[in-house]
């Protein structure tokens, strides 16, 4: 399936596509064949970028009322949806995940995000509160919110469309300019959401988009400029803290999605059914690549064997195959480079003593796929807590089952972790489920179910998994100066 990318993918820079000196190679994962060049933004052009965004605040963007721009936003969101096809196409190509991912997840929420936060922003309520004062007068206090400024925003590679959007929509929506850096692993559907502005009308300068890699390149010259006032990221850990370091200097505002290694916590009263299907999603969607998928797996005791062996009949029967064969379930992983670092641990794993029920290796199609960047679904079990494969974030399509026998001891396994992002809970008992939920040292529990997004609620984690809360009202205070007027009666 070719995508309608274009040859070259370039820079958007003040409401202009702009080339640049150096470029490097998008990648199909599927067969490892080329999909077009990427044009790589130096230090000029993300400073360009940067300039460019602080101009149009004081243009007709920063003259638009809160309902203007969500106008706006919502015809961003037309845009993308008139050319939902090419979205899909381009989504695919980049990362080869299922079509049906791309179309019902990646593109879908793309859309979602724009119309979500163009609404919330337009009906955003602020806080006023009257108050008494010794003369008998009183006074009013009210808050109101104003743009940052300019915010940079930086997105990985797993849900490429859907996380450089969860952070562009609310940016605009709140007023703000933005210079945008996405995943130099997928970079097409971002060069067509420029397109999408640019034919919607945003005024120049509102929306840039440079491309490149991180240090010494687009990502690190973009953190480290002296025009941005905020900066949003989703990535690793380690790159948040080399992030917060390069703003420090500026004590620039930061909000930061980061890595996980998230458990799913099967009880022995649970849906039996329903748990396996859970976990067959959670450990395996996209190929294992999204922040919340669930590593660890911890099963009560009187059902782990029988679990263990469901899982394994499920995993083995997975279809691995092109993004558009009809029942495709996996992809490949995004890149060469991140199959040998899964490969690395299925290696490290077995030296570590792990017992490896499912998978363990790399397929075999006997056709171009071999040149792709896959992995088999893995699965395993015998390993300590204190184990690498238990304690660090793989991202791929694996996953540790281990028994526990008492609610406190899963949950005490469980928040003996460096994250703090997501967890999964299966358990028909009520009371269980709103105890143990509440115990988990993390920013999303999701009781019988996983990803199931509403995007009013608060979004983000604990410890090395981030900083700060995105989603609904949140996105709104991160994205804006909230400041409180107080008026003498
Ligand atoms: N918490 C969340 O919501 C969430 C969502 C998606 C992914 N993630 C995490 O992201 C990771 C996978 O994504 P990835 O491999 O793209 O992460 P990554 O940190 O390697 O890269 C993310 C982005 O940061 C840029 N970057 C890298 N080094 C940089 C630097 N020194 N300065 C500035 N920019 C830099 C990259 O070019 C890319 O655009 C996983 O750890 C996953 O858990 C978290
Ligand atoms: N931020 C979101 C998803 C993150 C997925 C991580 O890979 C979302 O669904 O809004």
């Amino acid at each position: 399936m070719k995508p309608a990318s274009p040859a070259l993918l370039r820079n958007y820079v003040d409401g202009e596509f702009v080339g640049s000196a150096a470029t490097f190679d998008n990648i199909n994962p599927v067969d490892g064949s080329l999909i077009a060049q990427v044009c790589e933004a130096d230090r000029a052009t993300v400073e360009a970028a940067v300039a460019a965004a602080r101009l149009a605040l004081q243009g007709p963007w920063g003259a638009m009322s809160v309902q203007q721009r969500a106008a706006m936003l919502h015809k961003v969101a037309d845009g993308i949806a008139a050319r939902f096809d090419e979205f899909v196409a381009a989504e695919v190509a980049d990362t080869g995940r299922p079509l049906e991912q791309a179309r019902t997840l990646d593109i879908a929420r793309g859309i979602a995000n724009f119309r979500t936060f163009a609404d919330l922003a337009a009906c955003a309520n602020t806080d006023a509160f009257e108050m008494a004062t010794a003369d008998g007068a009183g006074a009013l206090n009210y808050t109101v919110r104003k743009p940052l400024g300019v915010v940079g925003i930086i997105s990985p590679w797993n849900l490429p469309l859907l996380l450089l959007t969860w952070k562009v929509a609310p940016a605009l929506a709140c007023g703000n300019a933005v210079v945008a850096k996405p995943s130099e692993e997928s970079p097409a559907t971002a060069t067509l959401l420029a397109e999408v502005m640019r034919d919607a009308g945003v005024p120049r300068g509102v929306f840039n988009l440079v491309h490149g890699f991180g240090a010494d390149s687009a990502g690190q010259f973009l953190t480290e400029s002296k025009g941005i006032d905020a900066l949003t990221f989703t990535g690793e850990s380690r790159t948040g803290s080399t992030i917060m370091k390069a703003v420090a200097d500026g004590v620039k505002e930061v909000s930061f999605e980061l890595g996980g290694k998230n458990a799913a916590v099967v009880f022995a009263d649970a849906d039996f059914d329903a748990a396996v299907a859970g976990v067959m999603r959670s450990s395996f969607t996209n190929s294992g690549q999204v922040c919340l998928c669930s590593e660890r797996v911890y099963v009560e005791r009187p059902i782990f064997e029988r679990f263990v062996a469901a899982i394994k009949a499920k995993v083995d029967a997975l279809k691995i195959g092109y993004p558009d064969e009809g029942g495709v379930d996996m992809g490949p992983l995004i890149s060469h480079g991140h199959r040998d670092k899964v490969l690395g641990y299925f290696r490290l794993a077995e030296q570590e003593g792990a017992t490896v029920v499912a998978g363990g290796g790399v397929p075999h199609f006997g056709d171009a796929r071999d040149n792709g960047a896959y992995v088999q679904p893995t699965v395993w079990t015998g390993l300590p807590d204190s184990a690498r494969c238990v304690t660090e974030e793989i991202f791929g399509p694996v996953c540790h089952i281990a028994p526990f026998d008492a609610e406190d001891e899963v949950v005490a396994r469980v928040n003996a972790s460096d994250y703090g992002l997501a967890c999964a809970l299966w358990t028909t008992n009520l009371s269980r489920a709103h105890r143990v939920a509440r115990r988990i040292h993390v920013g999303l529990v999701w009781v019988n179910t996983w990803y199931l997004r509403d995007l009013r609620t608060a979004f983000g984690g604990v410890k090395l998994s981030g900083l700060g809360r995105e989603g609904g009202r949140y996105s709104l205070d991160f994205y804006s100066d909230v400041a409180n007027i107080c008026i003498k009666l």
